[in-house]
């Protein structure tokens, strides 16, 4: 029998880059016990029930978890400079005992529900998974985990998230928790957020419930949140087309990044000068941290490689030439 149980929102103990270490590491939390209570860690499986599950795009589904039995605690309250940490939960796969991460969209609601944004692919274990499971089937998690936290000493005039796919889902969630509760949004301290996120096609893209909702808090904080949308092809237009919002053509490339932030570009004879890589660009002086979640192709390009064993690695791509360093680039 289910209990009802509190929340235990350990991310103190999971550093930044926990996820990614966690999938090379041997580590017991692999061979982690189901409980039989509704309480929430990163040590121990939980039962949830799928409650919804919905296509959402060619690949995606938006998929509803929820705890019975959950309790929510009082949420802890941020100082007025920081934020909530983003956090995942890992899913088990239990046909082949696999687990994977997931980002919940907008944390767990009062009633233990969770929503996520999940693609499958051709080849990939979990999401075809999570995909074949029906209303009323029984999913184990566990979690919560850090997949990135703003540090105490964070002092960002700007964060700029740079996402592919359903690598929106970290910064959809970070967006979401701030601007969806106007005592956090209107809050002096936190620094300005801007997202550029790209998907093949429009109907590829994030479905209303994450983009509509995006687009919201943009309009409704023009000073504090800023959003733009890239495809690399306008074809096929969406199924349920219905409010588009405005589009660019072509990937996240360094004009676009440039473009975005004011970052002014040099004049034609010096791109062909010495100055090249180094001198082409004038940084801004305020202040940016860059987020970056994405296919790794798309990470490869903007910041780089990672490192061995999914470390950070150092900065390249587009960021590197920029001038920006591993202390203002994350890769997620
Ligand atoms: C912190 C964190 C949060 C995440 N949150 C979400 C989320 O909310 N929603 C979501 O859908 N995914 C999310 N992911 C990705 C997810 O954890 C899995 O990696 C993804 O679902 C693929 O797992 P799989 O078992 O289906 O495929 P796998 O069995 O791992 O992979 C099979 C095949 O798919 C390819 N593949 C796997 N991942 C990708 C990719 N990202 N791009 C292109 N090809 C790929 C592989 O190259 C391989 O050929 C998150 C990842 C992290 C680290």
């Amino acid at each position: 029998m289910l209990t009802r149980s509190r929340v235990l929102f350990s991310f103190g103990v999971f550093g930044a880059g926990t996820t990614a270490a966690y999938l090379f590491l041997p580590d017991k939390t692999r061979h982690a016990p189901t409980v039989d209570d509704a309480s929430l860690s990163p040590s121990h499986f939980t039962r949830a029930i799928l409650t919804s599950s919905e296509p959402s795009g060619p690949n995606t589904k938006l998929l509803v978890l929820r705890v019975p039995g959950f309790t929510k605690s009082p949420e802890s309250t941020t100082s007025a400079s920081r934020f909530n940490p983003i956090w995942s939960v890992y899913i088990k796969d239990d046909d082949i005992q696999v687990e994977r991460p997931y980002t919940p969209l907008e944390g767990i609601d009062e009633e233990g529900r969770m929503v996520f944004w999940v693609k499958k692919y051709p080849k990939g274990e979990v999401g075809r998974w999570l995909h074949s499971k029906k209303v009323g089937d029984q999913v184990e998690f566990r979690g919560p985990l850090s997949t990135w936290a703003p540090r105490e000493d964070d002092a960002w005039d700007e964060i700029v998230m740079i996402s592919g796919g359903t690598g929106i889902t970290p910064f959809y969630q970070l967006c979401h928790s701030i601007f969806s509760r106007e005592d956090n949004a209107s809050r002096t301290k936190i620094p300005r957020f801007t997202l550029l996120h790209s998907s093949p096609t429009p109907s590829e893209l994030p479905p209303p419930r994450i983009l509509g909702r995006l687009r919201e808090y943009a309009a409704a904080y023009p000073d504090r949140m800023a959003l733009h949308l890239f495809v690399d092809s306008l074809e096929p237009p969406p199924a349920l087309a219905t409010d588009l919002p405005p589009l660019q053509l072509g990937r996240i490339g360094k004009p676009a990044i440039q473009r975005t932030l004011g970052i002014k570009t040099p004049s034609w004879w010096r791109s062909f000068s010495f100055f090249e890589n180094s001198a082409n660009t004038v940084k801004p002086s305020r202040r940016i941290l860059f987020l970056v979640c994405g296919p790794e192709p798309m990470i490869r390009a903007i910041a780089g490689p990672y490192g061995r064993n999914f470390s950070q690695g150092p900065v390249a791509g587009i960021l590197g030439e920029l001038g920006y360093t591993s202390k203002e680039v994350r890769k997620m």
